[in-house]
């Protein structure tokens, strides 16, 4: 392969200034750990070349030689290391765009997250924002790119000492695919010595699936990695280490995993899978709108995508990869929607990861970690109330208003009170909020235990599921029957004088609330908010609010404490006939705030308590 360059016009290119920012932390900051530029140049190429043969699919033009490699060249007089690949190549364009500018925007995330990380942790950050390429100059003070996009007889050189500029000449390559070529700095003798690369290749990439040879000077060339995908081997050859190390390399995280799960499937139909539970939610996660599993197709050990939903939405925090060989490498994007062997697959993956979690559970502190990170996620499943409910709902874990910690579904239940006939629930923003609730007390003061659910999907999935062991999910705020017949048959008959005061109530607050009645379920509190009769829950209406401004809400009942000394002060007053709305509205707002709601006016709502308070 040559540089031909006498016939062609240099053009002289200035870095984007993120771009210069960033080659500068990279190399600065990860100075101590500079090997990993190897891994990040050959994590490249072989992604290069995957994405050339799944090109390959749709496009004969791109097709791969016979044996696609990657190739490690050591030049120890010339002081040159070059790694070269029969990947996908990049065009004129593509090279300006991948090699002079930045693609995820975040020179200064990446700034503060290098800050911020443990040493031993920085290398990973570079792979998680997409600048490993510019590692190869801690290495290199000067560093060549000659690169053929396939399909295309152009090749374009790219040249670089990493200050500012490259400049782009038009070349000429062989066959498709990039060359890399490192000028060694004068104090990285190390990294033109066979056997120095030969164990970085094995520390960081013995799992990549393309043969890797190395070849030194007049040398043999010789086969660096296993070609072994880490997934074939059997769980007692593959270190810890270099499980974790495959875990980041696939996840872009930079912890251990919470849990692995390594899977020969035998038998009908087989295949690998190596799975992991993340410990820690990646930082990208709340820009990253997909809602879907990206658990990684292979057929064959070659990866095929990451896009073939090999796990329903809910288990989406799982990672990993599933290598079947029952594909054909040349499958079409149709045939992984509808072959029946993925299906089954999907279906033996997913009972698999749910009893891997059943197991797991058993470590309660590992599980509440586990919990902690994903439950919101699992509890999506509920919402599907598809044939794995009944297992999800096992498997989670919720805050109580009388026990410590977490407690689970079938506990509650072997608590349940006698005559109690549902399992009772309040749901809210957060456990704080939730148990200092006076939605709670009159539940408090018959001993019944209600459940605290604090993730936004608690407020829609209780409805859709209905019950647990028989058991019907009722939220307190829709439970006034219940709550009475639990309180036996104590009727409160209200006095022509409370009559009044709930009359009066209602006339002010007429279009914003559906009922004002009083409430026996309440003991310190003067006031409370129920659903309406029949209506949707309050959290689950006030989720909706905040997501659509414009949504129509059920109009909640106004429930009163006609024990409380405030009313029992309102009352009279309104029996001498004096204007109530300033306490109307102020009722209603302290019933919203109680549930973590804002009042309808928080600036008049203010007003009106200086007011009161100042005794006008
Ligand atoms: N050997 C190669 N063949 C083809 N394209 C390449 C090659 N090396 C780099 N590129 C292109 O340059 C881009 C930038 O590479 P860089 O290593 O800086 O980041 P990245 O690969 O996108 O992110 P990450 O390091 O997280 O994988 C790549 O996305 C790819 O499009």
């Amino acid at each position: 392969m040559t540089t031909d360059t006498s016939n062609h016009k240099e053009e002289q290119h200035q870095f984007s200034a993120e771009v210069e920012r960033l080659m500068d932390l990279v190399v600065h900051a990860l100075y101590s750990e500079r090997e990993i530029f190897l891994r990040e140049l050959i994590a490249n190429s072989a992604d290069a070349t995957d994405r050339r043969r799944f090109e390959a699919l749709t496009n004969e033009a791109c097709a791969l030689p016979a044996t696609p490699q990657l190739r490690i060249n050591i030049d120890k007089d010339a002081r040159l290391l070059t790694i070269s690949d029969d990947g996908i190549g990049m065009s004129k364009e593509e090279i300006m765009q991948n090699l002079g500018t930045i693609a995820r925007s975040g020179t200064r995330a990446f700034e503060k997250e290098l800050k911020d990380a443990k040493p031993e942790d920085r290398p990973n950050l570079i792979g998680q924002f997409g600048v490993g390429f510019y590692s190869a100059f801690m290495v290199a003070d000067k560093v060549e790119v000659i690169s053929r996009r396939a399909g295309t007889d152009e090749a374009w050189s790219w040249v670089s000492e990493g200050k500012g500029q490259y400049t782009l000449t038009q070349a000429t390559r062989d066959t498709a695919g990039t060359t890399i070529i490192l000028h060694i700095k004068s104090d990285a003798d190390e990294y033109l010595e066979s056997m120095r690369l030969e164990n970085i290749i094995r520390k960081w990439a013995d799992h990549i699936a393309w043969p890797i040879v190395i070849k030194q000077g007049e040398e043999e060339e010789r086969n660096a990695n296993e070609g072994t995908a880490l997934w074939r081997k059997p769980r007692s050859e593959i270190t810890d280490e270099q499980m974790d190390d495959f875990y980041r390399h696939i996840t872009h995280l930079f912890d251990k995993p919470l849990a692995t799960l390594l899977w020969h499937a035998e038998g009908v139909f087989e295949f690998t899978s190596l799975l992991f539970i993340p410990g820690m939610i990646s930082p990208f996660a709340p820009v990253d709108q997909e809602r879907k599993s990206k658990v990684r197709l292979h057929v064959r050990r070659m990866f095929i995508t990451d896009e073939a939903e090999m796990l329903p939405a809910w288990l989406r925090f799982i990672q990993g990869i599933v290598d079947t060989e029952d594909l054909p490498l040349n499958v079409s994007r149709e045939m992984l929607q509808n072959t029946p062997v993925l299906a089954r697959i999907r279906k033996a993956l997913t009972n698999r990861v749910i009893s891997e979690l059943q197991k797991l559970s058993e470590d309660k502190e590992k599980y509440g970690t586990f919990w902690n990170l994903f439950g919101a996620i699992l509890k999506e499943g509920l919402w599907e109330n598809g044939e794995h409910s009944e297992s999800i709902l096992k498997l989670s874990r919720f805050y109580s208003s009388t026990e410590e910690g977490l407690t689970t579904l079938p506990d509650y239940v072997s608590r349940m009170k006698d005559g109690q006939e549902a399992i009772y629930f309040l749901a809210g923003d957060s456990k704080e909020i939730l148990s200092s609730s006076p939605q709670l007390e009159g539940f408090k003061a018959q001993g019944i235990e209600v459940l605290l659910f604090t993730d936004a999907v608690d407020a829609f999935w209780p409805d859709r599921v209905g019950k647990f062991s028989d058991k019907p999910l009722r939220s307190i705020t829709q439970a006034k029957e219940d709550l009475e017949k639990l309180m036996g048959d104590v009727e409160y008959v209200n006095n022509e004088e409370e009559e009044n005061l709930l009359k009066s109530l209602k006339e002010v607050l007429t279009d914003k609330v559906s009922e004002v009645r009083t409430t026996q379920r309440l003991v310190d509190s003067p006031v409370i908010l129920a659903a309406s009769a029949g209506g949707p829950d309050l959290q689950m209406q006030r989720l909706m609010r905040r997501n659509d401004k414009t949504m129509p809400s059920a109009s909640p009942v106004l429930e009163l404490n006609p024990n409380h000394p405030w009313i029992k002060s309102l009352v009279l007053k309104a029996k001498d006939g004096k204007d109530i709305s300033e306490e109307a509205s102020i009722l209603l707002d302290l019933a919203r705030v109680q549930d973590g709601e804002m009042p309808i006016d928080p600036t008049l709502f203010a007003r009106r308590i200086a007011t009161v308070l100042t005794g006008k």
